[in-house]
């Protein structure tokens, strides 16, 4: 049989995704080829967000890599971009000087960055944020400069600011109205949201109209219509895309503000289908993926000549991905005269829920604080459910889940309802799944259903379907995440291999696991270290490559190329002498900056990489450790010798604590304090590990946090004497050590794993003293990085030979 010739014009990932559903429908009926001016294969386009806030790597977006065209016989052209059709003989041609016949064309050219047409628009500096070129602009940027402004406060411009602020650059974001996501929400959610982003640090410019973008060669600031400048270094414009249609139009298909397409993609022209945001379906065009993907479900049954329901539009929700902000906002937003709203606003919990009713049914929601209503509501959306023949408020109040948990309220809800939005994956079709194709991890349902494959947002509610199927199996099953996507291994599937193979490099685990890339990636290969350490602390020598630049350097390399030098100062404590010889220091090398940090150390800021080993002999410091996923400082307050309130001896204990402690490897960073009474001068409360004195004893809080991830630690025990806190203390970190993911701060890891459960764990005795055990032995071979590398000519040798930059 001839097969036919099937061409898609845009590697991307509406129209990649249409081929997928036609290699499903029918595997061998076409050749297919595939263009793609860019030079990557088919990625996340959604998960660009995750990669600048460092969330996730480049090689982590990749939903179809080269192997996949190669096994499906996909002819991919890359960077090859189509500049002609003829529409007559059925050809396209590429700026490459390819030409490829078809007997049907898919045109999925997506949209481009809507650019201001400012005077200055064109310096180097200025760009937008639509594939992963920008992305690795903005990255690369964030290590030299320091102020960066996004114009624009929708989704693509808050989501930016968040990267960016992530990468450390200063951000102000300028928007035309006073109310951000004007698109999405209602004033009262959109002043919600803007405080909520103000206190994560992003500074909003709000109803400013840019007028002129400054500087010689490369942007120094922006001017607005009042006068007004902003000072900047980079600039990110975010004010919305247009279709892509220059391809169509200049060869005779019809456009209007998209390529026009009726209810089943076709175009004007026979054979040329067109989807995803290049299309113009109804008047409408969208910008989001699941209305994209449902236009590629049914053009592929229509290529694939199988009967299909046309497409008769979408409903169009979005949920904001700034992690500590849940904003869900769907259809209609703003209160009309022929709607009805629903609303409970608590100020207090800083929740926000409104939905709007026209007809008795719901016509759209808005949610900010808690979106766990979202899958509901869209349901009664898609379903047109009567709201009258319900408990009017009890619409904002799952009444299946009232008072129970998330897993319960999954597991009250029917088949039909939708669990991925993004890929339209019912409840049904999940669990029919894992019963059928004995499934156990979400990776392994985002492999089958596509459920979880896009913006990731449902993550959590497929975890909770699969622990309603399996029950306690799913304990196992939750904790199957592969560590990357290098290998399809688990945690904890690979730390079983290291242990029961004994591996012992980063190497071996590498060769012997199988791993599908030779060299690993920046996300395992520094976890692997790190497990191996820990599993073997006296056998494993340290892989100095797997680690990141800081660690290697052992010293923070900062934004203009220098590093910063933090000595240790043991809970806070110096000298007279200590303090002498940093002064001397910083005056005989020009330091430009001394500072004293938040963790109460002093921070040489602005050393040249040559001048750390000299600074380091002749400070005779320890290392702070301030650069490294490991305890960093134990903070204290004055405590009982020097403060009347205080009835506990924090400096000391703090110091105990320290010394024991210091230079420890934990899965992230590890931040301590203690304080000396209840009033807590030393904010134990939002520390990985926080000790309060009280009456008779001390209070022992852990999984505080107070940077992102503002959270209250959770009071894990009380004890009477200092020895107590200090075997409490160590059988902690060695739990956390042993059983957190690599990066994940305690304030996630308690969440994830549960305070009860880790009190089950550390309340036997036994228990604790075996955990003491394991982190004493890891301690004794711990030695001053610094000193090893100014004492020990070898290793100094090394460390000169280290390039700058990861
Ligand atoms: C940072 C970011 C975050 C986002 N977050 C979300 C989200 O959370 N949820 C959501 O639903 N959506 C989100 N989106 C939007 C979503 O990514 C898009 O809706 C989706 O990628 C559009 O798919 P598409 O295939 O239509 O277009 P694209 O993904 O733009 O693909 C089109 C491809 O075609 C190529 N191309 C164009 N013309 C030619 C030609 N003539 N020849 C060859 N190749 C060509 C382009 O280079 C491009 O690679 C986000 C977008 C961005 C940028
Ligand atoms: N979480 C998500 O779902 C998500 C995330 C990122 C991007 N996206 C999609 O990507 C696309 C692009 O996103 P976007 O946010 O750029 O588009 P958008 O059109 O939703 O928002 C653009 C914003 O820029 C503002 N604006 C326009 N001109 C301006 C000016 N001169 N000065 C200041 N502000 C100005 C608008 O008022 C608007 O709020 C959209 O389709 C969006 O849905 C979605
Ligand atoms: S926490 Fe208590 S002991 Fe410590 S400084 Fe504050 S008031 Fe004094
Ligand atoms: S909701 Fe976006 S991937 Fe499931």
């Amino acid at each position: 049989m001839n097969l036919r010739k099937l061409v898609l014009v845009g590697n991307g990932m509406a129209g990649v995704r249409c081929i997928e559903e036609i290699l499903k429908l029918a595997p061998n009926r076409f050749e297919i080829a595939i263009f793609g001016s860019e030079p990557h294969p088919n990625y996340n386009r959604i998960l660009l967000s995750s990669v600048l806030a460092g969330d996730a790597d480049i090689r982590d977006i990749v939903l179809n890599d080269w192997n996949w065209y190669e096994q499906n016989g996909i002819k991919l052209h890359t960077g090859q971009t189509v500049t002609k059709i003829d529409t007559e003989k059925h050809l396209v041609y590429t700026d490459g000087g390819i030409v490829e016949s078809y007997d049907d064309l898919i045109l999925a050219t997506g949209s481009l960055p809507f650019m201001l047409s400012l005077p200055g628009a064109d310096k180097e500096g200025v760009i937008a944020f639509r594939d992963i070129k920008d992305c690795e602009t903005m990255i690369e940027a964030s290590r030299k400069y320091k102020k960066a402004i996004v114009i624009g406060g929708g989704l693509l411009g808050l989501e930016a600011a968040r990267g960016l602020l992530n990468l450390s650059m200063e951000v102000s974001v300028v928007h035309i109205f006073d109310n951000l996501m004007e698109r999405q929400l209602d004033p009262v959610a959109s002043k919600m949201l803007q405080r909520e982003l103000e206190a994560q640090g992003m500074r909003f410019l709000m109803e400013k109209h840019s007028e002129e973008i400054l500087g010689d060669r490369r942007v120094t600031g922006l001017r607005f219509k009042d006068g007004t400048v902003e000072e900047a270094d980079l600039i990110i414009m975010a004010v919305g895309i247009k279709p892509n249609v220059a391809l169509a139009k200049e060869n005779g298909i019809e456009v209007n503000r998209g390529i026009v397409v009726n209810d089943f993609l076709e175009t004007s022209v026979p054979n040329v289908y067109a989807v995803g945001e290049c299309a113009e379906h109804r008047g409408m065009v969208y910008g989001l993926v699941a209305p994209l993907f449902e236009q590629g479900q049914v053009l592929a049954k229509r290529i694939c000549k199988r009967e299909t329901d046309p497409y008769e539009g979408s409903i169009v929700y979005t949920k904001l991905k700034v992690s500590g902000v849940d904003v869900f906002s769907a259809g209609e937003f703003m209160d009309s005269p022929d709607t009805r709203a629903i609303r409970v606003h608590d100020e207090f919990a800083g929740i926000y829920k409104k939905i709007l009713v026209r007809d008795n049914k719901v016509v759209g929601a808005v949610l900010f604080g808690d979106t766990s209503d979202s899958t509901r509501i869209l349901q009664m959306m898609k379903n047109e459910t009567n709201v009258m023949e319900i408990k009017r408020v009890s619409v904002l109040e799952n009444p299946d889940s009232a008072g129970v948990s998330g897993m319960a309220a999954v597991a009250a809800m029917s088949d039909e309802e939708i669990i991925c939005g993004c890929n339209g994956v019912s409840k049904g079709t999940i669990v029919q799944a894992i019963q059928e194709k004995g499934l156990c991890s979400v990776e392994d349902i985002k492999g089958c259903t596509g459920a979880s494959r896009s913006c990731g947002g449902c993550k959590q509610l497929v975890a909770q379907v699969l622990e309603s199927v399996l029950g306690d199996k799913a304990q196992i099953a939750a904790q199957k995440e592969p560590i990357c996507s290098c290998t399809s291994l688990s945690r904890e599937e690979v730390l079983a291999e290291i242990k029961e193979k004994h591996l012992t490099t980063v190497k071996e685990v590498m060769y012997v696991l199988g791993w599908n890339q030779e060299e690993g990636c920046s996300k395992c290969r520094p976890a692997l270290n790190y497990y191996l350490n820990m599993l073997w602390p006296e056998e494993h020598e340290d892989e100095r490559a797997s680690r990141f630049v800081n660690e290697r350097l052992h010293a923070n390399i900062q934004k203009d190329g220098t590093y910063s030098v933090v000595p240790r100062m043991y809970g806070g404590v110096t000298s007279p002498s200590e303090l002498k010889r940093i002064a001397e220091v910083a005056e005989k090398y020009q330091v430009p900056m001394v500072k004293v940090t938040g963790g109460q150390r002093i921070d040489l800021l602005g050393v040249k990489k040559e001048d750390l080993p000299k600074i380091w002999a002749e400070l005779d410091m320890p290392s702070g450790f301030a650069y490294g996923k490991a305890l960093r400082t134990v903070k204290t307050c004055v405590g009982s010798d020097f403060c009347r309130f205080g009835t506990q001896n924090s400096i000391q204990m703090g110091i105990d604590i320290e010394k024991k402690f210091e230079r420890i490897n934990t899965p992230a960073k590890f931040k301590m304090a203690v304080s000396g009474c209840p009033r807590n001068c030393a904010e134990s409360g939002i520390k990985d590990l926080g000790v309060v004195g009280i009456d008779g004893g001390w209070e022992i809080y852990v999984g505080g946090n107070g940077g992102v991830h503002l959270r209250a630690g959770d009071l894990l025990c009380k004890v009477k004497t200092e020895e107590e806190v200090m075997e409490w203390t160590g059988a902690f970190m060695q739990y956390y050590r042993e059983n957190a993911n690599y990066g994940e701060r305690t304030s996630y890891w308690v969440e994830r794993v549960g305070l009860a459960n880790i009190q089950k764990v550390l309340e036997d005795p036994e228990t604790r003293r075996q955990l003491n055990e394991r982190i004493d032995v890891a301690l004794s071979v711990l030695k001053d990085p610094w000193k090893e590398i100014v004492q020990n000519e070898e290793v100094r040798a090394v460390y000169e030979e280290l390039p700058v930059l990861a």
